[in-house]
C-alpha cells in the first residue's frame, strides 16, 4: 500500500460527519450529483480493502467492523490518502472519518486541515430503525441489532468529541436529518451553496 501525502496546496476537504445511519452515504451522493466532488467513504474504502484477498490488513479489518469498532487509524488513513492522491480533483467529501480526536489530529497534521464539517444530526431511534431495513438487503456483517448497538456507543464516547473539537475552530455545521432525504439535502445543498459568498 502507498505511503501517507499531504495534500497539494489548494485541496479542499469537506468532512461529512454523523451516527451510524444518519445517511451520510445518501447525502454525499446527492452531493456529487450536482457538485461533481470526489467522495470517499472511509467504511467503504475499508470494507473493498477488506474484500481484497492480498491485502494484509483483510481479517483485522473484519474482525473490528463487525464490532463495531475502530480500526487503526494508520490503515483507514493510508486509503485515503491514496484515493486523494490517485485522483485529478482537489475538493474531497470525507464520510465517515475523522471518527476519534487522534485521527482528526493526524489527517489535519500529516495530510490536510478539512475546512468544512458537514454534521448530520439525526434522533438515535430513526437511525436504528434505517439501519435495521438497510441490514435487511445490504448484507453488511455490521446491520445487525448488536453491532448496531455497539456502533451508537463508540460513536456517542469516541465520535462526537471530534464534532466537539471542529465547533471550537466554528467549521460545524449542524444538519437535523430526521427528515426526507430531499428535505436533509435542500438544507445541504443551500450550504454549499453558499460556500465562497
Ligand atoms: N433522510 C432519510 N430518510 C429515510 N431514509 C434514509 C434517509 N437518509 C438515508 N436513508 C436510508 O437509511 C439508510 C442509511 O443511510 P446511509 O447509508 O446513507 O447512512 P450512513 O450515515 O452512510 O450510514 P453508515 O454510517 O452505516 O454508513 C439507507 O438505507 C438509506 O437509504
Ligand atoms: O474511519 C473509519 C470508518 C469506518 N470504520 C469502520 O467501518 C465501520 C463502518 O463504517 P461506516 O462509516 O458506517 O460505513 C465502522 O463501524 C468502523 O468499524 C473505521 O474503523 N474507521
Ligand atoms: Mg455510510
Amino acid at each position: 500500500m502507498s505511503e501517507i501525502v499531504r495534500a497539494p496546496e489548494g485541496t479542499i476537504v469537506i468532512f461529512v460527519l454523523g451516527g451510524p445511519g444518519s445517511g451520510k452515504g445518501t447525502q454525499c451522493n446527492k452531493i456529487v450529483e450536482d457538485f461533481g466532488f470526489v467522495h470517499l467513504s472511509a467504511g467503504d474504502l475499508l470494507r473493498e480493502e477488506q474484500r481484497n484477498p492480498n491485502s494484509k490488513d483483510g481479517d483485522l479489518i473484519k474482525s473490528y467492523i463487525k464490532d463495531g469498532q475502530i480500526v487503526p487509524m494508520e490503515i483507514t488513513v493510508k486509503l485515503l490518502s491514496k484515493k486523494m492522491q490517485e485522483s485529478k480533483s482537489n475538493i474531497f467529501l470525507i464520510d465517515g472519518f475523522p471518527r476519534k480526536l487522534d485521527q482528526a489530529e493526524y489527517f489535519g497534521k500529516n495530510v490536510v486541515e478539512p475546512c468544512l464539517i458537514l454534521f448530520l444530526d439525526c434522533d438515535k431511534e430513526v437511525m436504528k430503525q434505517r439501519l435495521l431495513k438497510r441490514g435487511e438487503t445490504s448484507g453488511r456483517i455490521d446491520d445487525n441489532i448488536e453491532t448496531i448497538e455497539k456502533r451508537f456507543k463508540v460513536f456517542k464516547e469516541e465520535s462526537l468529541p471530534v464534532v466537539e473539537r471542529y465547533e471550537k475552530e466554528e467549521k460545524v455545521r449542524k444538519i437535523p436529518c430526521n427528515e426526507s432525504v430531499d428535505e436533509v439535502y435542500l438544507k445541504i445543498r443551500s450550504i454549499i451553496e453558499g460556500l465562497n459568498k
